[in-house]
């Protein structure tokens, strides 16, 4: 995962998974316009192992987290990756993916689990959190989240993602996750954020550990 070369940006390419415009408007008489990009809706699953408790997150290289840490200065030709490793852009994230077909949320959560984190979850095993907003300035698509306990006998595959996908599972004790998330600067989403106290709040210190 921390093989990175050859990286350099190019003009936008237009692809089914983002879409930039400009909505331009009149709102109490003013004309006003703002750039929107937008994005594909996903689902997100907190997936809890009960018999480790552990959380189930998977690590991977994202691209827009590793730019963001660039200077603009140093990213015109090929970027350095020895002055900016891969690392700087691999995120700790709960397990999730995008709605690419026309199923369920529900569907595609369980298929996201099987292939991400190499659990087989019967359908009645999601719990439904909420469907939100991801981000509400630059793209107004949205996520939903389930909660999700498994088992270490449910694990049936290896995980780590399917087709390009490059993805480390990661079962983390629940304390060890606080600590990451308490750090001065995580390299995670938001959901992530979110989701964490959800389960805090919600499961972990309301019943305790398993
Ligand atoms: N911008 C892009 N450009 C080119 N190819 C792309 C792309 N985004 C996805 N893909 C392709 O789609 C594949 C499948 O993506 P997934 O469905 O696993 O979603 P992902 O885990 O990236 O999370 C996604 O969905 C979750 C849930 O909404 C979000 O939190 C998260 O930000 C989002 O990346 C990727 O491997 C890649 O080939």
């Amino acid at each position: 995962m921390e093989n990175l070369s050859d990286v350099h940006l190019t003009d936008f390419i237009p692809s089914i998974y983002t879409t930039p415009c400009t909505l331009r408007y009149t709102q109490n008489g003013k004309p006003l316009e703002r750039g929107i990009f937008a994005e594909r809706n996903g689902v997100l699953i907190i997936v809890y192992n009960k018999t480790q408790n552990a959380l189930t997150l998977v690590r991977q290289f994202r691209p827009s987290v590793y730019l963001s840490r660039i200077p603009q200065g140093d990213r015109v030709g090929t970027i350095d990756t020895g002055k900016y490793p891969a690392s700087l852009g691999i995120t700790l994230e709960f397990c999730a993916g995008l709605e690419d077909k026309t199923a369920p949320t529900e569907q595609i959560a369980r298929e996201e689990i099987l292939e991400e984190c190499g659990y087989d979850v019967p359908l009645e095993k999601l719990e439904k959190i909420a469907t939100f907003k991801n981000l509400t300035e630059t793209t107004g698509a949205r996520s939903t989240m389930y909660y999700c306990e498994v088992t270490d006998d449910m694990r049936v595959a290896q995980g780590g993602g399917v087709d390009d996908e490059i993805i480390d599972v990661v079962e983390m004790p629940v304390e060890e996750v606080l600590e990451y998330a308490q750090q001065g600067y995580v390299n995670s989403p938001m959901n992530f954020m979110f989701g964490l106290q959800w389960f805090l709040y919600h499961k972990y210190k309301r019943l305790g550990p398993v």
